[in-house]
């Protein structure tokens, strides 16, 4: 193990980085919450700020999969699309499989310049947060209680109200609703085979009605769905605490462009289409565990120095009080302000490890579990 390997696997650093995600988080979502009298007034004006408060968030994030971690990501795709990414508003359809697939996700939008308004219809647990989930609130994220008598009007507002958004935005969906396990996978494909549908090797079933709502009220707004398949090589499987440990990692996201008029408008025909594109990209995932690649050629964007130089800003800033309250502390020599400290600092420790639990799959939502009649047509 080389000396940065030996460093990136250290408990302090991790403690530091942690401390900087979340106190720079907390003095942003609290610079958030002053943009609120900026809606009444330049609404327009509030969403750009918005979204360079939110990059100075989730671009942290990148940071630590980009530059500390290293993972590779590589882009398979047509180069006639590729010149539009980044220049349109998109739906982006992924598979559901990995705990940092919404980080690799990140990783694309910081890379065509998309990171700080990118959406997504996230669970609504997700929105309590601290940090992410706040800043949520302020971006115009969608969310839903996966209960759709609920969801259909309140996701169709939100949908809505991104008509007149101000720069181009990826709205992300996961169609499967919830991440693969065994046991989620066996069930839906007892859904699957009630409702007549072939199986799927890699994929759960999609869920069909959020994707119908999403193209229904993004029409005139997106112009595309960008069908995109994520994969790791040699079978890794990553997580947050890896990133955190500098491991890296190489992923592989095949990405195709399909016209949003492609779509289907009738709610029927458009679950139709999905549970076809869903079939489409089992085969891709079956190629890809074959040959160890997806079709077609690879277009790579690079890295941009942007996340980097953000994280490099808020440590520089965050590290003078950290260095003099350590200082202050010692020098006082107050057992019980010791005591103090490092009971909060183990209260902040544990509020992080909770938060990075949230990506963790074995901690994962019981969505998906619940057994269905197999006579369900
Ligand atoms: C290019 C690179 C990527 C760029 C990335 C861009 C942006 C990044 C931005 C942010 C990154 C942060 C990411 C954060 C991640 C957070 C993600 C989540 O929280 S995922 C969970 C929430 N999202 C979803 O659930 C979306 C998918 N779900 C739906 O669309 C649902 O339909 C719904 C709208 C949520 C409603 O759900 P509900 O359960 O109430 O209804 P359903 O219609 O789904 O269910 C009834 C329907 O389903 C059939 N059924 C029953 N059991 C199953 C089963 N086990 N599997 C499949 N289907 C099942 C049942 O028979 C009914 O069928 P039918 O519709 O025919 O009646
Ligand atoms: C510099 C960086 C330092 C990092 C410090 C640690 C930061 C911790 C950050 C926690 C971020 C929390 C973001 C949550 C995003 C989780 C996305 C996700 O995958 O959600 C799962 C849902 O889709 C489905 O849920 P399930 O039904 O599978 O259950």
């Amino acid at each position: 193990m080389g000396f940065l390997q030996l460093l990136k696997s250290q408990f302090l650093c991790h403690l530091f980085m942690c401390y900087v995600f979340l106190v720079s988080g907390l003095i942003i979502n609290l610079l958030q919450l002053c943009t609120l009298p900026l809606w009444l007034v330049s609404k327009q004006l509030a969403r750009r700020v918005n979204i360079r408060l939110g990059y100075c968030i989730s671009s942290q994030m990148v940071a630590a999969l980009e530059w500390w971690s290293g993972t590779e990501c590589t882009l398979y795709t047509d180069p006639k699309s590729y010149q539009l990414y980044g220049k349109e508003n998109a739906i982006v359809v992924l598979n559901h499989a990995f705990e940092i697939d919404f980080l690799c996700g990140w990783t694309f939008c910081e890379r065509f310049g998309v990171l700080g308004s990118s959406k997504v219809l996230a669970k609504k647990d997700l929105s309590y947060v601290p940090v992410i989930g706040w800043m949520w609130y302020f971006l115009e994220i969608v969310f839903c209680k996966r209960k759709w008598e609920e969801d259909r009007r309140t996701v169709a507002e939100s949908l809505q109200n991104l008509h007149d958004y101000p720069e181009s935005f990826w709205f992300l969906l996961f169609c499967e609703g919830t991440r693969f396990t065994q046991k989620k996978h066996q069930i839906s494909m007892q859904v699957a085979e009630s409702k007549g549908l072939p199986k799927l090797k890699y994929h759960l079933l999609p869920r069909t009605k959020g994707f119908w709502v999403t193209v229904q009220n993004l029409r005139g707004t997106a112009t595309a769905v960008y069908d995109s398949t994520l994969n790791f090589r040699d079978k890794e499987t990553p997580t947050l605490r890896g990133i955190l440990n500098g491991k890296k990692y190489h992923a592989d996201l095949y990405v195709r462009r399909i016209p949003l008029e492609l779509i289907p408008e009738d709610e029927a025909e458009c679950a139709a289409w999905l549970h076809k594109l869903y079939q489409e990209k089992d085969t891709f995932q079956e190629h890809y565990s074959k040959t160890g690649r997806y079709p077609g050629p690879t277009v790579t964007p690079p890295r941009r120095p942007w996340s980097l130089i953000n994280w490099l800003f808020w440590s520089s800033l965050l590290l003078y009080p950290l260095v003099l309250l350590l200082t202050q502390l010692i020098s006082s020599g107050s057992i019980l302000t010791i005591l103090v400290t490092v009971v909060l600092c183990s209260a902040a420790s544990l509020g992080v490890s909770w938060m990075i639990g949230q990506t963790e799959i074995d901690r994962g939502s019981t969505y998906g579990t619940k057994e269905v009649p197999l006579n369900n047509n």
